[in-house]
This record gives structure tokens, sequence and C-alpha cells, in this order.
């Protein structure tokens, strides 16, 4: 009989060649049901995924599809059904919509907070603090709490107290969605930026198809729930990319497209 049992691997140490080839995640047949019986919701149906190390996967889908829930098992979270989660390294970091920084805390608290917990000394890890508040362009703005910064600051200071964590995968549930089209666009960049030197996998979902674009290596789109792949696309475009680019556009209408597709199958269903 097959053993459906979920399990969560930290798979072995391995010598420094190896590591490049194998995936940061690795996903295999995980399923997801929350309740029980008639009130059983079926939410991840079963999705195959690696993600290499280095890699910015962008994961697209309908509302509902499973996509928080995909990465709340990934960050173990929350545990799956059925199915195998691999993910390489320590715990990975995780950014939301909402900054959830600790207000009583400044902004360089809040970054020392990881370093804080892992046991890392005062003087080093105020150090890297300011270190990463300065690769997120906030030097200077340590000191302040957090109702003295604006959204696009507390994201700022959350994406360096992610960083902070010293991970090998990045997990973002919409972590943009809720600022203006400019201070979204300068995170965009500054993420890029920020990827491109630290180079850690970013799994990053999100509702915006041009947002998955500009960012992403490749684009998934999942299926209405249950959430599987139903497609995957390449973004074969050079970086340094703004949302408005030709490119960026065109294989964007193509996207949403089969997003249309996608939500009309299930609402037909
Ligand atoms: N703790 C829970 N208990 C029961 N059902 C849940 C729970 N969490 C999520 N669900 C259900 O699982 C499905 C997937 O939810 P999830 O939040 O992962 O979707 P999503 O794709 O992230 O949605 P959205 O795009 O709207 O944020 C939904 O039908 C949701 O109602």
């Amino acid at each position: 009989m097959t053993d459906t049992r979920p399990q969560l691997r930290r798979p072995e140490p391995t010598s420094p060649g190896e590591h490049d080839v194998r995936p940061a995640v690795s996903l295999r047949a995980l399923r997801k049901v929350f309740g029980h019986g008639e009130d059983a919701v079926e939410a991840i149906g079963g999705i195959d995924l690696d993600v290499a190390p280095g890699e910015f996967v962008s994961v697209l889908g309908a509302s509902g599809c499973g996509k928080s829930t995909l990465l709340s098992i990934v960050a173990g979270l929350e545990p799956a059904t059925s199915g195998v989660v691999e993910v390489d390294g320590p715990q990975p970091a995780l950014m939301f919509q909402e900054s959830a920084l600790f207000p009583w805390l400044t902004a360089r608290e809040n970054v020392e907070a990881p370093m804080r917990f892992g046991g890392v000394a005062a003087p080093e890890r105020r150090a890297r603090a300011e270190e990463l508040l300065e690769t997120v362009r906030l030097a200077g703005a340590g000191g302040r709490r957090v109702h003295e910064l604006s959204g696009g600051q507390r994201q700022r200071v959350a994406m360096a107290r992610a960083l902070a964590q010293n991970a090998r995968v990045l997990l973002m549930d919409e972590p943009f969605a809720a600022l203006d089209a400019m201070t979204r666009d300068l995170l965009h960049g500054e993420l890029t930026e920020v990827w491109q030197r630290e180079r850690m996998a970013v799994v990053f979902v999100t509702h915006n198809v041009r947002e998955a674009v500009r960012l992403g290596q490749r684009v998934v789109l999942l299926s209405s729930r249950p959430g599987r792949v139903a497609r995957t696309w390449d973004v074969d475009l050079p970086h340094p990319r703004i949302i408005e680019d030709s490119g960026v556009g065109d294989l964007s209408r193509e996207i949403t497209a089969r997003l249309r597709e996608e939500i009309s199958r299930h609402a037909h269903a």
C-alpha cells in the first residue's frame, strides 16, 4: 500500500558543487484538504513543483485556488494532507501583505529580531541590521518606530527583517498589494536588486499578472480550486525590467487570457 502521509523533509547536507543542482523547494503530489466529511474543502489537489536555488518564481491563480495555503505549507506553518515537501536550508523567510512588524520596536530592532532569536551577539546583529536597512534604502531610519513609517517603508523593513534570517528561500504573499502604484514600482526595483545580490530562491504569490511577469523568471499559474499547476511560462526578458515594458505587456496578455479561461472553467464547473 502506498504511504500517503505528508512528509516535510530537510535534505541532508551536501558537498558544495552538489548544492547547485538540488532544488531549493521541491513539492511532489502535494495535497491539502481542510475539514472532514461533507465540510471538507480540497484547497490543493496535487502540486508538483521544483524551485531551483536562486530562482524567482511568481505564482498566480484565481482567488481561493490555494496560493496562501501553498506558502503556509512550504513555510512549515500548515501540515500537508499528503505529498512530499522538501525545503533546502533553514526555515524559509516569509513576507505578507501586512508588514507584521513588532510595533513596540524600532525599525532596526525589528530587523535585529530574527538574529536576536538566533543568538547573534548584539554588536554583530546591530551592524548587520544597519547594513540591511541600507540595502532597502532606509539607512538613517533605523531609530523610527513602526507608526512613524509609511506603508512602503514598513514593507522595506519587513524585507530587511526577512533577509536577516539568512534563509535560502523567501516566501512572499502579495507583499505589495496594499501599496500605491508608484511605491509598488519602486519596491519592485528594490526587490529585484536585493534578489540579484542575495540570490535566494523566491516564491512570490500575487493576483497581479504584470507584477508576476515584471519580477519572475518563471510564472506558475494554478488552476481554480483545488489548486494544481495549470501552466508555467519562462520569462525570457532581460533585467532591468519595468512594468510598462512591451515584453512584460505581451506575456501578461497571454497569461491573463489563460487565467480568464481558468476562472470561467471553474465558474461553469
Ligand atoms: N484554515 C482553513 N480552514 C478551512 N478552509 C480554509 C482554511 N484556509 C484556507 N481555506 C480554504 O482553502 C481554499 C484556499 O485558500 P487560500 O487562502 O490558500 O487561497 P488563495 O489562492 O490564497 O486565495 P486569495 O487569492 O483570495 O488570497 C479556500 O477555499 C479557503 O476558503
